[in-house]
């Protein structure tokens, strides 16, 4: 045994986000730990990594007290994590953005030679002089990974790793993962994807509610029977009519913008029509123009004139509470800091985005009845769990403040919604409401655009399906059919089959 937890319980008000929690991860264990949105994952292995002090309970290591009182020293007892969002400079390279998460950093040149030597040892391709702002979110993700790996460690903390990358970068990841297991290290693995912990994890722990509620062997365990053993019911598939889209209402009439980021990507003559009634799904690799297009359609970027039409009406240079009054609402991608203020409330939140719709606000002043009310509605209809509107934003759990915020613009009724990664960090039953919550709304006859890296996702909702890649946007095709090899050729940029602009 390499770790042993041993009653573990972390209480915040309102909520015992982890509960007397006891299990062991053995060496060279690949090690999955599942639970629905909330369920305590992301305490537990702060816990671990020595982010939180638990309100009671051991940890051991190697069968010694184990007890980290902060990340540093976690480290150097060999616990390293590699966290969901990067923390890189993107204006500096590899090299230098290493160095900076050392404590002795040694020369330069030296260092480089390390990483060259670790990315060669463990398949992952990666040049110390690239600049990170450069790299795709795989290649930023292995800098993370290198620089855990250059402090040797026994245990690797993974929290949602695959949630940014395609599906060669996938396979190339879980080829490393097993490659450290082979040296008999031990890997603590949190993700949503059960296919991908059937793939790779062997063992697995699930939490629910906070506590242990079981474990599994993923290898000769269906991803159904974990995702009913996480929520503790039977899972609903999403169930779909046919729809038959009606007259077109938002048209990109050869879109080009540059990005308003240093590191962005520009939008290159994109064209597209989207009719009332359905959804079309954008797929792409992270970083080919996916903010910058939500930008564009939410008007916090406005474009040069006839290029962004609603209903034939130029919008282009509408802010967003002049489209959102039209009936044209977003949910960006990034919930903390762009979709939600952070230390702000639920009830306020809910009043940053639905203050018009729902009439929120009377001749300059907030109706905070009504606020809260809102704010109700979206926690109740989305199953946000946390202990009411009151609470900030920040206390949520990652999967339930999408929740909230995707539900937030489904409950204003828009006539265009677009959305960025509906199901980010969320969990199989979650993101299976959501998923149905915008079918229904493309059946009341609203137009959806789904922008997502979740191949299978797009899959199951879209109508139409097309790729972006570097800022342009593939012409669209009918979705139902689609192979996965077509799909592989759309993001890359060389679909064989030209077909008609979206
Ligand atoms: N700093 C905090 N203050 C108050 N409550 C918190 C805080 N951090 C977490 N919680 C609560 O503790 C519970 C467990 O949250 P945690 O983030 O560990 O869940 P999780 O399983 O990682 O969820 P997800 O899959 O959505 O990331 C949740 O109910 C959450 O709202």
């Amino acid at each position: 045994m390499l770790l042993g937890l041993s009653g573990l319980t972390k209480a915040y008000p309102g909520v015992v986000a982890n509960s007397d929690i006891s299990f062991a991860i053995g060496k060279g264990e690949v090690h999955a730990l599942l639970g629905e949105n909330g369920a305590g994952k992301s305490t537990l292995v702060k816990t671990i990594y020595g982010l939180i002090r638990p309100d009671s309970g051991t940890m051991t290591l190697n069968g010694a007290p184990y007890a980290p009182s902060e990340p540093r020293a976690a480290r150097s007892a060999g616990v390293a994590m590699v966290f969901q969002h990067f923390s890189l400079f993107e204006a500096l390279t590899v090299a230098e953005n290493v160095a900076l998460g050392m404590e002795n950093p040694p020369p330069m040149a030296a260092l480089a030679q390390r990483i060259t030597e670790i990315s060669t040892a463990y398949g992952l391709p990666l040049s110390p002089e690239r600049i990170v702002g450069d790299l795709s979110a795989g290649e930023r993700q292995r800098v993370e990974i290198i620089r855990c790996l250059l402090q040797d460690p026994q245990l690797l903390i993974m929290d949602e790793p695959t949630s940014v990358l395609t599906p060669q970068e996938v396979t190339t990841l879980f080829e490393t993962l097993r490659r450290l297991r082979g040296e008999g290290r031990s890997i603590l693995y949190i993700s949503h994807k059960l296919e991908e912990i059937r793939a790779l994890c062997d063992s697995a722990t699930v939490l629910r509610h906070g506590k242990v509620v079981g474990s599994c062997d993923p290898r000769t365990t269906s991803a159904r029977d974990m995702a009913e053993m996480m929520v503790g019911s039977s899972l609903q598939i999403p169930s779909r009519a046919p729809v038959l889209a009606g007259d077109v209402i938002l048209s990109l009439k050869n879109l080009s913008l540059p990005s308003p980021r240093a590191f962005g990507t520009n939008l290159s003559d994109i064209s597209l029509n989207l009719r009332k009634g359905e959804i079309l799904g954008i797929g792409g690799v992270a970083g080919s123009g996916q903010d910058e297009l939500l930008l564009a359609l939410s008007g916090e970027v406005r474009s040069p004139a006839d290029m962004v039409m609603l209903n034939d009406q130029d919008i282009g240079q509408l802010r967003p509470n002049d489209r959102r009054k039209l009936g044209l609402l977003t949910a960006p991608e990034e919930r903390l800091g762009h979709a939600a203020a952070p230390d702000m409330s639920l009830t306020e939140n809910a009043l940053l985005t639905g203050a018009l719709r729902e009439g929120l606000v009377k001749s300059g002043l907030v109706n905070w009845g009504k606020t809260t009310t809102f704010a109700r509605r979206i926690i109740e209809t989305f199953d946000v769990r946390t202990p009411g509107p009151h609470v900030a934003a920040r206390a949520l759990s990652g999967g339930n403040l999408q929740k909230f915020v995707v539900g937030r613009e489904i409950l204003q009724n828009p006539a265009v919604l677009v959305v960025n990664q509906p199901t980010w960090g969320v969990d199989a039953a979650a993101a299976a409401a959501i998923r149905q919550a915008l079918l229904d709304l493309a059946a009341k006859g609203a137009a959806i655009i789904v922008i997502s890296q979740d191949l299978d996702e797009l899959m199951e909702i879209s109508d139409r399906f097309c790729a972006l890649n570097a800022g342009h946007l593939s012409p669209a095709r009918d979705a139902r059919g689609l192979g996965l090899d077509e799909i592989g050729l759309m993001l890359g940029g060389m679909a064989a089959d030209a077909g008609v602009p979206a």
